[in-house]
């Protein structure tokens, strides 16, 4: 592996197990020479995230749940105490009450929709402004979304008004902190069997006719995903700000699959 990130430390929020997202990102940046800081959202997922810190000699592991802000406060308290300096930041956080993750968009409650967008989107903002005050010497920053943001998918209904709106916030946290050269990108990744991706009614056959009929003819995996976050978090991506890079076996070009492929 490379020394591509020797130096760098970089705060990790979003790993509850070794499925995750995010976790698939710490293994490929550890591997590259970051030193790494994780958060966790409550106590059961502490028990779970914090032998996987140890896996990677991760000993800065914090509770931080982004719809308590003094939780946020004192993570960014923490690693001005004990760092000074961030590079990096990882945002792999989204939420919404699984029973409006079903059925019509239109159905979905005006307090279900609030408390979405907050940890869905708006958390990403509280986060990099803090983590910019940090970034002393410029950084990078990603968060995740999924292409459902720009077309309607069944059942994906206010996660996908979330994650526009988190890709708008992306371009304009890009233009509010790239004079501090603090990059801020999106990864948009294709569907993936973690505790979120899974566990939604009619979402398991949606994956498999996403992975069926993408150019790539199959899913994207956690180390193709830790291998984009390591390029969009390197100076590799030293020109790279406001993006959203997609990394979903190549779907979001099609506009429908090729109808003898149906019938297979
Ligand atoms: N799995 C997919 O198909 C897929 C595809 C594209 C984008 N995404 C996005 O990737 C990100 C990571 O999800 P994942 O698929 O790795 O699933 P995951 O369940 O492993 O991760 C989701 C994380 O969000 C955290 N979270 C939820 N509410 C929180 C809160 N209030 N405070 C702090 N943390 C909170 C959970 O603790 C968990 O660690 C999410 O933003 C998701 O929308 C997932
Ligand atoms: C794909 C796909 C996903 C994965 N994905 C892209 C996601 O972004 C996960 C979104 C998500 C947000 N909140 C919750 C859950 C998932 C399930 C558990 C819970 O209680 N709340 O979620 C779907 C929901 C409906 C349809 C397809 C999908």
């Amino acid at each position: 592996m490379t020394s591509l990130m020797k130096g760098k430390r970089g705060l990790i929020m979003g790993i509850a197990n070794d499925h995750s997202i995010a976790w698939g990102m710490a293994r490929t940046l550890h591997a590259h020479g970051a030193e790494l800081a994780f958060t966790f959202q409550g106590e059961a997922l502490g028990k779970r995230v914090k032998p996987l810190a140890e896996q990677l000699g991760v000993d800065l592991v914090l509770p931080c749940d982004v719809e308590d802000i003094a939780s946020v406060d004192a993570t960014f308290a923490v690693l001005r105490e004990k760092w000074g300096k961030l590079d990096f930041v990882i945002h792999a956080i989204g939420f919404a009450d699984k029973n409006e993750l079903k059925g019509r968009y239109a159905d979905t409650s005006r307090e279900n929709f609030s408390r979405t967008m907050v940890i869905s989107c708006f958390s990403f903002t509280e986060v990099a402004k803090r983590a910019a005050e940090l970034m002393t010497e410029g950084g990078s920053m990603i968060t995740l979304t999924f292409g459902a943001s720009e077309r309607a998918m069944p059942n994906y209904n206010v996660m996908g008004v979330a994650k526009a709106a988190l890709e708008a916030s992306v371009r304009y946290l890009a233009a509010d902190f790239g004079p501090r050269g603090i990059r801020i990108n999106a990864i948009s990744a294709g569907p993936i069997r973690t505790l979120a991706g899974s566990g939604i009614g009619e979402a398991r056959a949606m994956f498999g006719f996403m992975q069926k009929h993408a150019p790539l003819r199959r899913g994207v995996t956690l180390d193709e995903l830790g291998g984009s976050a390591l390029y969009l978090l390197s100076d590799l991506s030293g020109g790279v700000t406001g993006e959203i890079h997609y990394v979903d076996s190549g779907y979001n070009v099609i506009l429908m699959p090729r109808p003898d492929d149906l019938k297979a």
